[in-house]
């Protein structure tokens, strides 16, 4: 009989922390209930709910994804007994920053900005369980949980970004799949779930930091979005239209949506990539580990990266000569995009400081977005 290797521990269910008990001063997100995506005129109707707040707001929520929550409380008990296992283990597979590359566990070995004070943030990046990511290194201990990873990730993809990308192109006036097939599960791409943990600091190190556990910034995937599953401990704040900092309050079920920079670029502005920042929680949670789901979706390696041909940008004079001219073989691709922004961010030693930054501007080839730190 062949040994049994790596038998799955047994996990102890995560318990997710009460929500604060503070009157905080909430974003007003829409709430997109995706159950509805199905139903005849159900598309049509969602894209117009989500059309503002994909354009001004730039984050919403979505429900009725079909995710058992089960399968989420599941993700979060691997990911928590991920986060106890000992350091020389966890550091077995880190992110390569020097390429660019996300996968991988991330240590909190960066200082804030010109401070004494530490990161306080660990994550694990996991992509996608296609052929083509077969050979990429895993942690012996996520290996034994492949057979539930593997499923969730898919199903992610499947009742969220996609259901979200068809919105996006009903919103576009474009055809259904555009943004689908240029993020296609089966072909290579930079997608990954990510279990990520915040750690307590003391209120004397939270000063000198200014109480700001992420500074200000938008994210940097490309026509792309990050999916952020209900987070109870309250961190969270986004810059409003009114450039008012709100916090982010967790819908049960829901997984909190936002887009990301360049799919702002590549529709030249309309879709709105937000700034947002996770900030010290409110007294009754300050004490609390604050665990998170999150899923971030990214082209395809190979696809070019091109202002949108919709009607909607054309009509309202978002698309220039150049841009509907411009050739596919010169524009910058999914991939070398992604690894030369994350090798931007992320391969230094001390965090970036949050200065305003509204004239810098990161650029590959013809890509050009924003470098907002704020
Ligand atoms: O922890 C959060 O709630 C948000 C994290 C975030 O903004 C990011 O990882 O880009
Ligand atoms: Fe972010």
């Amino acid at each position: 009989m062949p040994a049994l290797i790596n038998p799955k521990p047994n996990l102890e269910p995560f318990d997710r922390p009460k929500e604060t008990t503070e009157s905080l001063d909430w974003a007003p997100l829409a709430i997109i209930d995706l159950s509805a995506f199905d139903s005849p005129g159900g598309k049509e109707a969602l894209a117009r709910q989500l059309k503002d707040a994909l354009t001004r707001w730039g984050f919403w929520v979505v429900t009725g994804t079909g995710i058992p929550q089960e399968q989420v409380d599941r993700q979060l008990a691997i990911a928590n007994a991920f986060f106890k296992l000992p350091i020389e283990e966890k550091r077995k597979v880190p992110c390569d920053f020097s390429v660019g590359n996300y996968f991988g566990y991330r240590e909190p070995t960066r200082f804030i900005g010109n401070t004494d004070v530490k990161e306080n943030m660990e994550m694990l990046n996991l992509p996608k369980s296609t052929p083509d990511y077969d050979s990429v290194p895993r942690h012996e201990f996520i290996k034994t949980f492949q057979d539930e990873i593997a499923p969730f990730h898919r199903l992610v993809w499947e009742n969220v970004i996609r259901k979200l990308f068809v919105l996006f192109a009903i919103i576009l006036e474009l055809p259904e799949n555009y943004f689908v097939d240029r993020h296609s599960y089966d072909v290579p791409s930079e997608d990954h779930l990510r279990y990520m943990i915040y750690h307590p600091r003391s209120a004397e190190d939270d000063k000198k930091i200014n109480e700001q556990w992420s500074v200000g910034h938008t994210d940097f995937g490309q026509w792309s979005l990050t999916l952020l599953f209900a987070q109870t401990v309250a961190a969270l704040q986004i810059r409003t239209p009114d450039n008012e900092w709100k916090w982010v309050k967790p819908v049960e079920g829901g997984i909190t949506c936002n887009a990301a920079d360049t799919i702002s670029f590549l529709t030249k502005g309309y879709i709105k990539s937000t700034v947002h920042r996770v900030v010290r929680p409110p007294a009754d949670q300050t004490h609390l580990e604050r665990l998170g789901l999150f899923y971030f979706a990214r082209p395809g390696d190979d696809v070019p990266m091109l202002p949108a041909p919709s009607p909607v940008l054309r009509r309202e004079g978002f698309l220039t000569k150049e841009d509907e001219t411009a050739s596919e073989e010169d524009a910058v691709k999914g991939y070398e995009y992604v690894r030369a922004r994350v090798k931007n961010v992320h391969d230094r030693k001390a965090t970036r400081i949050a200065v305003n930054t509204e004239d810098t501007v990161f650029k590959v080839k013809n890509l050009a977005v924003q470098d907002l730190y704020l």
